[in-house]
């Protein structure tokens, strides 16, 4: 079944269209990549997943339900999550502070209620408390739940990004470029994780990543998109041997 069914979508800023009638679905419980060669719309595409853009035709419905005139906020409160290419953190907020507000479309009471503790908040503040340290314990932060962000090294920041995402215990998990500029470590620890978020919590991941080795090992199925369009779609095997795909983007080396 589909969690995410993306319907003939086109965008266009001024003359150029960043997206053209792209159609695909994302199956529940698979890690789906986007891949393509720069400019070829993958951000504007995980944009218009989140709300941050709005497509000038065509649809997105998530678990059955259109969603495309969505605000961001609404469509994270039915479990849709996004951890930025640029992080997007607080810097000068501790590792834990970042995390509770990437809660926040979760909670009744607001952040604020909740920081002076009465009644109803203190117990939500206890409740979000708990699911914030299951997800520091699963990313293995422990050590730097209290540090601010901002003196962190950019490896481990990349991984509070996803954290924050992850704190929103969504459905749906929007990655986008969570290795890059990476170290080879760095970026085997994040494969890791991403396996181990997938398996173990079952999140259904959308995933855009240059680093071909990774999107080829962890992926279910992949869309390549060229200059907007949908050039190719398929299991990891069927792109790699999709024939307009290895012209467009991966060239021969990358071929199996
Ligand atoms: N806010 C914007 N205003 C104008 N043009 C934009 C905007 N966002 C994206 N574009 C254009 O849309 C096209 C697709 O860009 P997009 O960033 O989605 O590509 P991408 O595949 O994510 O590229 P990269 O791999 O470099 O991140 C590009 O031509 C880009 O210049």
């Amino acid at each position: 079944m589909g969690i995410l069914e993306v319907k003939n979508l086109t965008l266009r800023f001024g003359g150029v269209v960043a997206l053209d009638d792209v159609s695909y679905e994302v199956k529940e419980g698979e890690i789906f990549s986007l891949i393509g060669p720069n400019g070829a719309g993958k951000t504007s595409m995980l944009n218009c997943i989140s709300g941050l853009y709005r497509p000038n035709e065509g649809s997105i419905q998530f678990k059955d339900s259109p969603i495309t005139n969505l605000k961001p906020y609404k469509r994270a409160s039915l479990g849709i999550a996004r951890a930025f290419q640029n992080i997007e953190l607080f810097p000068h907020l501790s590792v834990l502070d970042n995390l509770m507000l990437g809660r926040h479309v979760r909670m009744k009471t607001g952040v604020l209620a909740g920081g002076v503790f009465f009644g109803k908040a203190q117990r939500e503040e206890i409740e979000h408390r708990e699911k914030v340290e299951q997800v520091i314990d699963f990313l293995e932060i422990e050590h730097i739940r209290n540090t601010p962000v901002g003196t962190l090294s950019y490896g481990l920041q990349k991984r509070v990004e996803v954290g924050r995402a992850l704190s929103l215990e969504p459905d749906l998990l929007l990655l986008d470029e969570p290795m890059a500029g990476m170290n080879t470590e760095e970026k085997e620890d994040m494969a890791r994780y991403i396996i181990d978020i997938h398996e173990e919590m079952q999140t259904t991941i959308v995933l855009i990543e240059h680093d071909m080795g990774v999107v080829m090992d962890l992926s279910d199925h992949i869309a390549v998109l060229d200059f907007g369009k949908l050039i190719g779609y398929g299991t990891p095997n069927e792109i790699q041997n999709n024939q307009k795909v290895i012209e467009a983007y991966l060239g021969e080396e990358n071929t199996v």
